[in-house]
């Protein structure tokens, strides 16, 4: 085994009124990390005619609250608050990942709530990573780099090759901001890029995986596996938790 499966419901498709419950039952159910998803709205690329009409009436009036003072609403999902609320209930790995443009803004916040991982995006970090992974780590956090669809891989490679490295690369393989997308088949290629050049990275997958796309994640290296619709829709979430990770597991090069 060279990097040991890491399965981490997105908890972006719990039932948020019950937050410590669902994160309890996936734990008992096999789970190894918790995702969560925390959105900052102006991060969010939205397609407004594939979007639920509440949403849309949202983001206008959260637009015209932008328009009069100059900054947005600031979470859309989850914040620092929620994860200092779940952390009394549970010890597990609180994996998060920042869809923020400014991370630094929420490392300190993020470190004292209780976070284990802090992903924050390439995107908006190609000035001040350096800072940004040292205090990370400060903060007593895991420091990883997502990259969206668009992003080219190569824009990681510092970042892992870094005198402070970051230790776990997020590859989105959805357009961030939604869970229930489907899985884009073509970021495999970063994967299988990073897994050639990384042998014992952590590198994660996110966006529209299940039992029908692991089998493509797996082979081309990923280790860490976010599922949110795919974990929280099933009838039996056990199982499918059982499924991404014995997929991971066969697709490991044995030494
Ligand atoms: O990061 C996310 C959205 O930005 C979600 O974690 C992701 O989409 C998982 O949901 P699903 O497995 O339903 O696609």
């Amino acid at each position: 085994m060279v990097v040991s499966p890491k399965i981490a419901p997105s908890m972006l498709s719990s039932d948020f009124a019950n937050l410590a419950a669902e994160a309890k039952r996936m734990v008992d159910l096999g789970a190894d990390w918790l995702h969560m998803d925390i959105m900052k709205l102006s991060f969010v690329v939205i397609d407004l005619n594939d979007t639920e009409p509440f949403l849309v009436s949202y983001l206008l009036t959260s637009l015209l609250f932008h328009l009069q003072d100059g900054h947005f609403v600031p979470n859309l999902t989850i914040g620092a608050p929620v994860i200092e609320s779940l952390r009394k209930h549970t010890s597990a790995y609180l994996d998060c990942h920042l869809m923020v443009t400014n991370p630094m803004d929420y490392v300190e916040q993020m470190g004292k709530a209780g976070a284990s991982g802090f992903t924050f995006h390439v995107e908006v970090a190609k000035e001040n990573w350096q800072e940004l992974v040292s205090k990370i780590k400060s903060a007593g956090m895991r420091p990883g780099v997502a990259l969206k669809p668009g992003t080219p891989v190569e824009e990681v490679y510092p970042l892992v090759e870094g005198e402070t490295p970051v230790e776990m690369v997020l590859v989105m393989t959805v357009e961030p901001g939604f869970g229930g997308q489907k899985f884009m088949p073509n970021m495999m290629d970063k994967v299988r890029a990073l897994r050639q050049k990384y042998p014992t990275l952590d590198i994660e997958v996110d966006g529209g995986l299940g039992p029908s796309t692991i089998e493509a994640a797996a082979a081309a290296g990923a280790n860490c596996i976010v599922a949110g619709s795919s974990v929280f829709g099933a009838p039996e979430s056990g199982k499918v938790i059982s499924l991404l990770r014995t997929s991971v597991e066969k697709a490991q090069p044995t030494t």
